[in-house]
């Protein structure tokens, strides 16, 4: 299996409930929602994307033949002698690649592993943390994971409609772009008024880290 990756950087994760915890990302290439150029945007399933996913120009970016090339790449850049090795694979829509083989490599080298998906592709087994972010109009099949970290607002799509699913962890993330003020005073509103919900800051923008 042939990977496509855009980028690999070290960083802290900036989202959700682990917001602050050093990891390297994995952006893969590719999605299933938006083919990720600007034309397409208004037709795509999913319109709201902050993310450049398309190519695999990033830094260290490019196709990997083998899970155990990857997993070493990433591997590379932990600092040397640290414990607590984490990465997040993301994208783009990380479970069109991401495969057992791959999952055991990144096992070996000592990592625990985060997905970041939009839920249309069921995650194979091993992964360590399921960040599940659903998006209106899409199939939803993998329903259950760690955390559920809903853009809010998205019509068609209400928390109330899916806050018992099966997740430890149930998170509004404000939807960035022109509205992205009154989103987050209305995702805080909502989760002041509906307990079971937390706020989900994009922390990485504020500190303008990537
Ligand atoms: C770029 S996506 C990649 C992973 C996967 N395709 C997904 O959608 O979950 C990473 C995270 O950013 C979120 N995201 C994308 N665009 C956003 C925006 N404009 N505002 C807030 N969160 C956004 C997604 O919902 C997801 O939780
Ligand atoms: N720091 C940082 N945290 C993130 N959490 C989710 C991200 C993503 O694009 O998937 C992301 C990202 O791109 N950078
Ligand atoms: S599903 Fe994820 S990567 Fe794909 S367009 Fe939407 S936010 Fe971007
Ligand atoms: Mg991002």
């Amino acid at each position: 299996m042939t990977y496509s990756v855009k980028e690999i950087f070290y960083t802290l994760q900036g989202e959700g409930l682990r917001a602050g915890r050093p990891a390297v990302f994995c952006r893969f290439a590719g999605c299933n929602l938006w083919s990720g150029r600007e034309i397409d945007r208004s037709r795509a399933v999913c319109q709201f994307c902050d993310t450049d996913f398309v190519g695999t120009n990033g830094t260290l970016g490019g196709k990997y033949l083998t899970a155990e090339a990857l997993a070493e790449r990433v591997s590379s850049l932990w600092p040397v002698a640290q414990e607590h090795r984490y990465v997040v694979l993301t994208g783009g829509e990380p479970l069109m690649q991401v495969d057992e083989t791959l999952i055991a490599s990144l096992h070996d080298q000592g990592f625990e592993i985060a997905v970041e998906t939009n839920g249309t592709i069921l995650a194979p087994a091993g992964i360590d943390w399921i960040c599940v972010s659903p998006k209106a109009g899409a199939d939803w099949v993998q329903r259950s994971g760690h955390e559920l970290k809903l853009v809010y607002p998205q019509p068609g799509l209400l928390p109330d409609a899916i806050s018992d699913s099966d997740f430890q962890y149930y998170l509004l993330q404000p939807m960035d772009g022109p509205m992205q003020k009154q989103n987050t005073r209305s995702a805080i509103a909502y989760c002041q008024a509906n307990t079971k919900w937390r706020l989900s800051v994009q922390t990485h923008k504020i500190l303008e880290i990537r």
